[in-house]
């Protein structure tokens, strides 16, 4: 199922959440709202569900409109930071409970579920209380619960944003190949851009109430639309004017380019560091150790940097050098 939001606005009294926002999301595919803290995802995950109305502009589904259609009709599934189960209930009782209630003949429902507890891999589970599991099993809980009526749109708000580091990564993995197999519709909401870079088919960067930019997570990556979209989806470093990624600077020793010289290296696994001082500018470069033992870098080393570029041919998927002054005027500073 297609969803399209069109020129959506919303306020809380005075204050405006989304101003304007269009996004499309494609049948079967899995996009995420990514941008920092307050800067309208959850509201406009809310508008999509029917949870909130927008003060103006539209919500279709399926092509349809769908602006004022009740939540129960929109044929959503949820899943929240922090999932609320029924704390008496079974594992296998919280994933049925939804088909209970709808009255499925009991085979099907014992049917459903195995298969549901198979794909989050909770079969062994079934039968503890959610006080009993991990918080990454209660998620996995809360996904299969979600999808059990077999909802047309799955939308999860952060659904793993109160799990540590490593559980967030093994989850996103798994959510990627659940996704795989199951194809339902989903949007998801984060505010951690590998998790997205990682996961989505599509990223819709959020900020200040606005969609920055809207594309694959390679053409976020390599051709921000805008400074903030560039700041916020991974490192940057700025040589002379132009804003790039430290991985996107060549280190030279012919002399060609912004002269320079090494101020600190340090080394991050299969990764090297550069420090560059370049006339009082400090220019981060990264490269891997093949290339800076074969540069023989070390601190006081004279090189020259240049700024490899978008638009060469040779060079396809490199990153355009942003110069100062374009893209959002004013977005914060925000450094992954
Ligand atoms: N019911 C409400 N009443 C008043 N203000 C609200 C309400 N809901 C959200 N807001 C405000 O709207 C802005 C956007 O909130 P929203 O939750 O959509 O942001 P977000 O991008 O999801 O942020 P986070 O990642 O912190 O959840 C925030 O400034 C928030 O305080």
């Amino acid at each position: 199922m297609s969803i399209q939001v069109r020129a959506v606005r919303k306020r809380f009294g005075a204050f405006t959440a989304l101003d304007d926002v269009s996004v499309d999301v494609p049948t079967g595919g899995l996009t995420a709202l990514l941008g920092p803290s307050g800067g309208g995802k959850s509201t406009l995950l809310r508008v999509i569900a029917g949870l909130e109305t927008p003060d103006g502009g539209e919500v279709l589904i399926d092509g349809l409109p769908a602006t004022h259609l009740p939540v129960r009709e929109r044929d959503v599934g949820f899943v929240f930071q922090h999932y609320a189960a029924f704390k008496h209930l079974t594992v296998y009782r919280n994933v049925a409970f939804g088909l209970e209630i709808r009255r499925r003949p009991a085979g099907e429902i014992r049917d459903r579920v195995g298969e549901l507890l198979r794909l989050v891999r909770l079969e062994q589970f079934a039968d503890r209380l959610p006080a009993q599991l991990s918080g990454g099993q209660r998620q996995r809980m809360a996904l299969a619960r979600a999808l059990a009526v077999e909802p047309r749109v799955l939308l999860l708000d952060e659904p793993f944003g109160a799990l540590d580091a490593q559980v967030r990564k093994e989850l996103r993995e798994w959510l990627r190949r659940l996704h795989d197999e199951v194809r339902v519709t989903t949007v998801f909401v984060t505010h951690d851009q590998e998790e997205a870079l990682e996961v989505a088919d599509e990223i819709v960067v959020v900020n200040q109430g606005r969609v920055e930019q809207t594309g694959p997570p390679d053409e976020l990556y390599d051709r921000p639309a805008t400074e903030f979209v560039m700041r916020f989806l991974g490192p940057t470093t700025r040589l002379g004017d132009a804003l790039v990624r430290p991985h996107d600077i060549d280190v030279r020793l012919d002399g060609v380019g912004v002269p320079g010289r090494v101020d600190r290296l340090s080394r991050v696994g299969f990764e090297v560091r550069a420090h560059v001082d370049c006339d009082g500018q400090q220019v981060m470069v990264t490269l891997d150790r093949t290339r800076a033992a074969a540069l023989d870098l070390a601190p006081g080393r004279a090189v020259s940097l240049v700024a490899t570029s978008i638009g060469d041919p040779a060079r396809p998927g490199t990153t355009r050098p942003i110069s100062a002054g374009t893209g959002a005027s004013g977005a914060a500073e925000f450094h992954p």
